[in-house]
């Protein structure tokens, strides 16, 4: 997918060029989402306490993210979200549980279709792209090779990364086994090794970082700000601010799938933190 020249991006260009984190020029737009809804539906109703019958009016307004259809429930989980993202751009992505970060990425990535609203990509996006492709009951080698094809390498270049790829992960010998038999933290570190392997337009990582230790996130830090440098786009979804404030110049808060935040990271993260201690408090 290509940004076709006339849309109308309703955002004076002017602000686009005043945005420039860490005093570094950012390239042209990457990434267009246009008023995006992603909306899922679930088969079976939910459950209703005994004696409580239908829920009243105000209730249903009140919890109108989840609307009950018969036996259908439809999630509303990203619900009219607009931005722009240019090439140079690194760009956390916070939230509370729930409030809909992954379904966005998702929805980037393609991998599920909007309900309302579009999203424009100059080029191919990455990561979630290849964790669909990836086989559990496959050895790490194997899904090393069908990753890296997924992501447009030939299968030498594969080969020539192969070694890069191992060490970058840090799983050692493991790689020969099935990832079926890989904890978590492994796979999201093969799969991040996999996806950083090729430098692509718009890298998104969904907290594959939370689960490594401090030198592999010394390793993916260096990494994404080559990709960087090298011009893609790089989203981190990330329930760690530090990690988002070192890593995202900008940040997007969602809520209950809605934007309501999007700025520098340190603001965003200082008023989402702000929120969340009122929250808990
Ligand atoms: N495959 C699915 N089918 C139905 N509902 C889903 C599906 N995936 C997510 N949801 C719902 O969509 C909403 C947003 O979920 P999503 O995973 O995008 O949130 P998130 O911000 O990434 O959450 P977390 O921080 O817990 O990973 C939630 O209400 C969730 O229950």
């Amino acid at each position: 997918m290509s940004i076709p020249e006339e849309i109308d991006f309703e955002v004076d260009a002017e602000d686009l060029s005043e945005f420039k984190p860490n005093g570094r020029e950012l390239g042209a737009p990457s990434l267009v989402v246009d008023d995006l809804y992603v909306t899922y539906r679930i088969f079976g109703g939910k459950r209703v306490a005994a004696g409580q019958g239908r829920p009243g009016v105000l209730k249903r307004v009140l919890n109108r993210s989840t609307v009950h259809m018969g036996g259908l429930t439809s999630v509303e989980a990203v619900r009219g979200i607009s931005f722009i993202a240019r090439h140079g751009e690194s760009i956390g992505i916070v939230g509370v549980n729930g409030s809909g970060k992954s379904t966005l990425l998702r929805a980037i990535a393609g991998l599920i279709p909007p309900t309302e609203g579009s999203v424009y990509v100059s080029g191919e996006p990455s990561l979630l792209g290849v964790n669909a492709v990836l086989m559990g009951s496959l050895t790490g080698e194997r899904n090393v090779m069908i990753g890296g094809l997924a992501l447009g390498l030939s299968p030498e270049e594969v080969r020539a990364k192969f070694d890069d790829i191992v060490e970058f992960s840090g799983i050692g010998d493991s790689i020969y086994l099935p990832m079926n038999a890989y904890s978590s933290g492994m796979s999201a570190r093969l799969r991040f090794a996999i996806s950083a392997a090729a430098v692509p337009d718009v890298l998104m990582i969904d907290e594959a970082l939370a689960t490594g230790d401090a030198a592999f996130r010394r390793k993916s830090k260096d990494r994404i700000d080559a990709i960087r440098d090298e011009a893609g786009t790089v989203f981190l979804v990330s329930h760690s601010l530090a990690t988002v404030e070192s890593i995202c110049a900008r940040t997007l808060w969602i809520h209950q799938g809605k934007l309501v935040m999007d700025g520098p990271s340190t603001e965003v993260c200082a008023a989402y933190k702000a929120f969340v201690k009122k929250q808990d408090g």
